[in-house]
């Protein structure tokens, strides 16, 4: 069983233009051997932290002495079936897409590595060999196709299969036939990139990249294929957003990087401790990191520093990361499959023999034998992460990228992930070597059926059916299950949507019916109102264009009791009944009946008014002469009077609709009767001073209208007055 620790690099980027540097960060660089980094603590200077590390590049250092020392021997690495993951970690601005990406005059890993893949490849002349790439962001804690249209990218899922391999379902992966191409290809994708500008940096990371390439070589002589993949991770960098001066979008993006790079402190922690439940879960990174992360991956963590005094904190924090990961150990193992066609797929996967990785891959990575004297890197199930992913009967391979287990030999391109079934079949297939015999001795069968399984094979491989058979029911069934989930999911999803959209059509078709139900509004009164008030709402606008109806038909007595206040509708039936009494005293009955009918609208549940309308109906209908009850002598009320009068002069302007009898009438009479009618005391000598409020030409209409002399002499009084 060997050990791999991940090997930490740092790199202190120069100071940038209007940045403040004490130089406080130095480094020291021993010639092969071990530096040191020392940074002074902030908050008290005189103390120097100091951090021992494998790697340190100072700001003079270049793109291509990082990629020289630390990156270019991973290249054999990936060549010999194994995965590498090469992650830049740091605070924002501390130049980790420079790192990884960096600009056209100075290429960073990402383009170094390719070109080293592209040359590697032309260096092997007995396989053939495919190179393919995948790219994919974590924004906001969600995975993203890079390779596919950004608007149209749907939000891809995290799966596990069912030996604990995770990976990104439905991720594009798309061959590499030359540099030119991948150049073309990424500076495309990286377009889609999630970038925003903040106070720290106009062009920051808002998202963790990971760039996958995948190699696959097929020796068609020895029947054999091996995958390499090497996963170069930009990460998203932690941010103060005191500093970064975050919008509230910034400061969504910016707490899901924190939270994403905490779960990540966690894990690294967890692994440390040898905790029994590691973290993965708790974001996509880690999930997604998982095989680099005290996983089967060969890794690099490539942590970048700002020199700014603003930074100094931060620098202490990524250096205290820097220390506690370096601990952490993988186990790398080789994807290696035979093409060999195989008797017993699964149960020459319980336990394969160790294949041995190539004597470059031994020279060029530092392999910790840990408690084995084997210095190999084994598939061995037994040499599995003994801490961390959970362990299964099959060696882990990476689940990052292009595809979880090798692809078959000469697979068509550009394809898609394998599914878990096919994973799992395919990691079978990688494992069948071992003789019946090696395989019963290994199953430990009890010595009856050892008996039988030496004498027959065929049993041997009907239960190697059976169980295969098992297996793919159980995955079909998963897959089912999984399938007709998203099938409800989204039906569910569509009833909702067609329940609003009838929901939204019915309320739609209601205010439509109710437009058409309601007149078109005549340009009368009301109208000009309703224009100059857009804003009413739909019940007064209903209410307001019903009264408009109405008035348009003459129903005038009716739209008016509606609209008045109570106080007013009193005052205009007070009018009417006024009305209405000198017509019957002048004996005619009819008009007064129209009358008083009309001031039962204004003062419906008035008795007395009633009853008159009752004794006028009964001297109409029999021929008979009425005769009105005497007024009473009543105190004034020189308000009420007032108002009334007003009233009436209101009753006078409409009495356009009621006929020229009613209108020779109109503003004659006694306000008494109404105030009779209703119980109320008033009349008197002070009704003169009421009738003085009307103005002088409206008086005088009045007053030559006047019939009775008592009425017209109180109006002259008040005139001289
Ligand atoms: N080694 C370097 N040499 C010269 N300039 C550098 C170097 N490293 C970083 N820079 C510059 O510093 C700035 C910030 O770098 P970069 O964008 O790579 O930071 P980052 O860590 O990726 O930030 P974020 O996490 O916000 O994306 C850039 O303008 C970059 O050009």
């Amino acid at each position: 069983m060997a050990s791999h620790k991940i090997k930490i690099a740092a790199r202190l980027r120069p100071r940038l233009e209007n940045e403040l540097d004490d130089e406080g960060i130095t480094i020291a660089r021993s010639p092969g051997g071990p530096s040191c980094i020392s940074v002074p603590n902030p908050r008290d200077t005189s103390q120097v932290f100091n951090f021992p590390l494998t790697s340190c590049y100072d700001q003079s250092s270049t793109q291509e002495e990082i990629f020289e020392q630390d990156v270019r021997p991973l290249i054999d690495v990936v060549y010999s079936g194994v995965t590498v993951t090469v992650f830049a970690y740091g605070v924002t601005s501390s130049g980790k897409t420079h790192t990884m990406q960096g600009t056209k005059a100075e290429p960073g890993v990402i383009p170094r590595v390719v070109e080293a893949m592209f040359l590697q490849k032309a260096s092997l002349e007995r396989s053939s060999v495919e190179l393919a790439v995948s790219y994919m962001e974590i924004y906001k804690d969600e995975v993203y196709d890079l390779l596919v249209n950004r608007e149209t990218a749907p939000k891809l899922p995290v799966r596990e299969n069912d030996v604990g391999q995770v990976f990104v379902a439905n991720l594009t992966s798309l061959p590499l036939a030359s540099v030119e191409e991948f150049d073309i290809l990424y500076s495309r994708a990286s377009l889609h990139r999630s970038v925003g500008a903040t106070n720290l940096n106009r062009a920051s990371s808002r998202s963790h990249a990971v760039l996958t390439l995948e190699v696959t070589m097929t020796d068609s002589a020895a029947q054999k294929t091996l995958t390499g993949k090497i996963n170069l991770v930009d990460l998203a960098g932690s941010e103060n957003n005191k500093l970064t001066g975050n919008d509230p979008t910034r400061m969504a993006e910016s707490a899901a990087i924190n939270k994403s790079l905490s779960v990540l402190g966690q894990v690294v922690h967890a692994l440390n401790q040898g905790a029994s439940r590691i973290p993965y879960r708790n974001s996509k990174l880690t999930r997604i990191l998982q095989d680099a992360l005290g996983g089967s991956s060969v890794g690099l963590l490539i942590c970048n520093l700002a020199p700014g005094i603003k930074f100094r904190q931060d620098t202490l924090n990524t250096l205290n990361f820097a220390v506690r990961t370096k601990n952490v150990e993988n186990r790398p193992v080789v994807n290696e499959r035979d093409n060999r066609p195989q008797p017993k797929a699964h149960f020459a996967a319980i336990q394969p023999p160790p294949p041995k990785l190539a004597p470059a891959v031994l020279q060029s990575i530092p392999i910790h034998a840990s408690s084995s004297s084997n210095p190999t890197t084994t598939t061995n199930a037994a040499a599995g992460p003994s801490r961390g992913p959970r362990p299964s009967r099959v060696p882990r391979v990476s689940g990052i990228g292009a595809g979880l287990a090798p692809p078959l030999a000469g697979a068509a391109r550009p394809r898609s992930r394998p599914s878990s079934a096919a994973a799992i079949q395919e990691k079978s297939e990688t494992r069948m070597q071992l003789t019946d015999q090696e395989i019963d001795e290994r199953v430990g069968f009890p010595p009856q059926y050892e008996l039988l399984s030496r004498h027959s094979t065929h049993a041997n491989l009907q239960i190697a059916r059976a169980v295969e058979a098992e297996v793919a029911r159980r995955l079909k069934e998963r897959e089912d299950r999984e399938r007709e989930e998203q099938a409800r999911q989204q039906q569910e999803k569509e009833n909702l949507a067609l329940k609003e959209k009838q929901a939204i059509e019915a309320e739609n078709e209601k205010t439509q019916s109710r437009s058409q139900s309601e007149p078109r509004l005549p340009p009368g009164v009301l109208t000009p109102l309703l224009t100059r008030h857009r804003d009413l709402d739909d019940e007064l606008r209903a209410r307001l264009a019903e009264l408009e109806e109405k008035f348009e038909r003459g129903n005038k007595e009716l739209q008016l009791a509606d609209v008045l206040s109570p106080a007013s509708r009193k005052k205009t039936g007070r009018a009417y009944v006024a009305l209405a009494r000198a017509h019957s005293e002048k004996g005619d009955l009819q008009v007064a009946l129209d009358l008083y009918r009309k001031a039962e609208t204004y003062v419906p549940d008035n008795v007395k008014l009633r009853e008159r309308v009752l004794e006028i109906e009964w001297s109409v209908k029999h021929g008979k002469e009425f005769v009105p009850s005497p007024k009473k002598a009543r105190k004034a009320r020189g308000k009420k009077r007032k108002v009334a009068t007003l009233a009436l002069g209101r009753a006078r302007e409409e009495g356009t609709s009621m006929g020229s009898a009613g209108q020779s009438l109109m503003g004659q009479g006694s306000l008494d009767d109404v105030e009779e009618e209703e119980g109320e005391s008033g009349h008197g000598e002070a009704s003169g001073s009421a009738l003085g409020n009307i103005k002088e030409e409206e008086y005088e209409g009045v007053a030559m209208a006047l019939e009775t002399p008592a009425k017209r002499s109180r109006c002259e009084i008040k005139m001289e007055q």
